[in-house]
């Protein structure tokens, strides 16, 4: 089944009020691209809203980091699923690694996260991954397998579920698994959202993430079941950017 590509780039804890003219060069590359390609911009919570109203009518969607389960309440630093769709966003990345480790995340956090963000029409995007350890052990498969069972929630379809697989050692390294390995873990969670999902897991997108750049992005794009890119540090010029989307 063809799946449009989605080349969505996490800005993590990067990024200020100066850094609108690298969207606006990101906004006027993503003209030239073919319609099969979707591009998203996922930067930190206080330039969502300056972003959402800079792409609008664009190309580029502009998403967010990390929402709290609840609406609204006492949750000091917080932000819910509703404001930020309120602020213009409309997707949602939960569950990365990063959040996994500092914040000790666990599954049910993130699907309960994941499920404010459905609640609110948005589109989440859930970050699986195993470390270093878990694959030398030979239990990757396992891990995302399991991270699969316990974060993806009720009610998720291909409209408004993606998974992104990001290899805990690959982000921020430079490595990279072999297309064999991306290819043997991207069709373990295919089949897993099939048995989770029914019909519906056959049209989520699976991005890969970790250490996607301009000069990988068309190897790792062409591997079965790949239906797009998480990108890190690459995706904070248009500059990197937009060949990684051109690659598709
Ligand atoms: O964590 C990532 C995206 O969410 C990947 O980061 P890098 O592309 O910098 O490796």
């Amino acid at each position: 089944m063809t799946r449009t590509k989605l080349i969505a780039g996490n800005w993590k804890m990067n990024g200020l009020a100066a850094s609108t003219a690298e969207l606006d060069k990101i906004i006027a590359g993503a003209k030239e691209l073919p319609s099969r390609v979707e591009l998203l911009i996922c930067p930190p919570f206080t330039l969502i809203d300056r972003f959402a109203d800079r792409a609008e009518r664009s190309r580029v969607a502009v998403g967010a980091q990390d929402a709290h389960p609840k609406a609204s309440g006492a949750h000091t630093g917080c932000v819910s699923a509703a404001m930020l769709k309120d602020a213009g966003a409309t997707h949602v990345i939960v569950g990365h690694s990063e959040r996994r480790t500092d914040q000790k995340e666990t599954d049910a956090e993130v699907n309960a996260k994941a499920a404010a963000v459905i609640g609110e029409g948005l589109i989440a995007i859930v970050c699986v991954g195993e470390t270093e350890a878990e694959r030398d052990a030979g239990r990757a498969l396992d891990v995302v397998g399991t991270q699969l069972a316990g974060s993806l929630p009720a009610g998720s379809t291909a409209a408004n579920l993606v998974v992104a697989y990001e290899p805990v050692w690959a982000i921020g390294t430079g490595r990279t698994p072999s297309t064999a390995d991306v290819a043997e873990m991207h069709a373990h969670i295919r089949t897993r959202l099939r048995d989770q999902l029914g019909a519906e897991g056959e049209g989520v997108r699976i991005l890969y993430g970790g250490s996607v750049k301009a000069s990988n992005a068309a190897e790792l794009l062409a591997v079965a079941d790949v239906d797009g890119a998480l990108v890190g540090g690459a995706s904070l010029t248009a500059e990197q950017f937009l060949p990684i989307a051109q690659a598709v």
